[in-house]
């Protein structure tokens, strides 16, 4: 029996590999976990921006997860980019047949650019179908308030933002403030209890692309490795901090972050 600890990406391909599943997969990689994919849809897309958007049938991301998940299995799994309400419907309803626990749902809705990643009509399944199913719910600020529909600036504004995303199923809620304004960046999980924040200077920079996915990548290879969550989401934000402060500087825009950063 084999001991590795498995993970699962259920997500968009980019082609530029600093976001979506390869992203995920070197994530999972560096922190030292067996890494499996269910693709969502294929991007053409660079550091400049995503050209095209091309999504896969449903039942194909459907017999993705059932074909890994019935042999190899997977200690946790997270989703990013689910594209439209049927995908959304069909991943939900894999993930309860398999009794996946430990789901990491990174509710990403666009692309730094501006691209669509889900449509405007799929808001509904991610919070009905798919936040029910979530340990963990990762959104940035302009996720956040599409899903809560409060306007969101502060810490204090983001706590009350967790509540209601809190309420909406989601057993824990990680806010990412990579869009706050300032010099701090801040992190709140809220565990329906209490709150944990984290914070760190931001760095000053434009090779952010993919932050998001590196960062709830880390997360669900901590979990699959059976850190417990708080624990789990500092593992993460070291690594994300890590890996944007040590960037590679590729390509003209908005470049990958380092998914070879070491932490600990
Ligand atoms: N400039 C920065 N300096 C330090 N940390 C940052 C910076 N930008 C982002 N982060 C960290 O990365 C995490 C994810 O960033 P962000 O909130 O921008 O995610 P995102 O908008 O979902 O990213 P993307 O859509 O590009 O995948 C944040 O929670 C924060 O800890
Ligand atoms: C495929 C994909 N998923 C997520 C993001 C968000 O970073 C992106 N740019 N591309």
């Amino acid at each position: 029996m084999s001991t590795i600890a498995r993970a699962l990406t259920i997500a968009g391909s980019d082609s530029g590999g600093g976001a979506g599943i390869q992203a995920d997969l070197k994530t999972f990689h560096q922190l030292g976990v067996y890494g499996m994919s269910a693709i969502t849809a294929v991007t053409a897309q660079n550091t400049l921006g995503v050209a095209g958007v091309y999504p896969l049938p449903t039942e194909a991301v459907a017999q993705q997860m059932r074909e890994v998940l019935r042999d190899l299995g997977a200690d946790a799994a997270k989703t990013g980019m689910l594209f439209d309400a049927q995908i959304i419907r069909a991943v939900s309803a894999e993930v309860r047949d398999a009794g996946l626990q430990k789901l990491v749902v990174d509710p990403v809705m666009i692309a730094k650019g501006g691209a669509k990643l889900l449509l405007d009509e799929a808001i509904d399944a991610l919070k009905t179908e798919l936040l029910p199913l979530a340990e963990v719910v990762t959104p940035n600020l302009p996720e956040a308030e599409c899903l809560t529909g409060l306007s969101i600036h502060t810490p204090e504004e983001m706590r009350e933002a967790a509540r209601v995303i809190h309420a909406l199923g989601a057993r824990n809620v990680l806010m990412k403030g990579g869009h706050l304004e300032g010099d701090t960046v801040v992190d709140i999980l809220f565990d329906g209890r209490d709150f944990m924040e984290l914070s760190h200077e931001r760095i000053p920079t434009r090779h952010t692309h993919g932050t998001g996915c590196t960062f709830s990548a880390a997360l669900t290879a901590e979990l699959a490795k059976k850190t417990p969550l708080h624990v789990a989401v500092e593992k993460a934000n070291r690594f994300i901090f890590e890996a944007i402060k040590t960037a590679p500087q590729l390509g003209g825009g908005h470049g990958p972050t380092n998914h070879w950063a070491v932490v600990d």
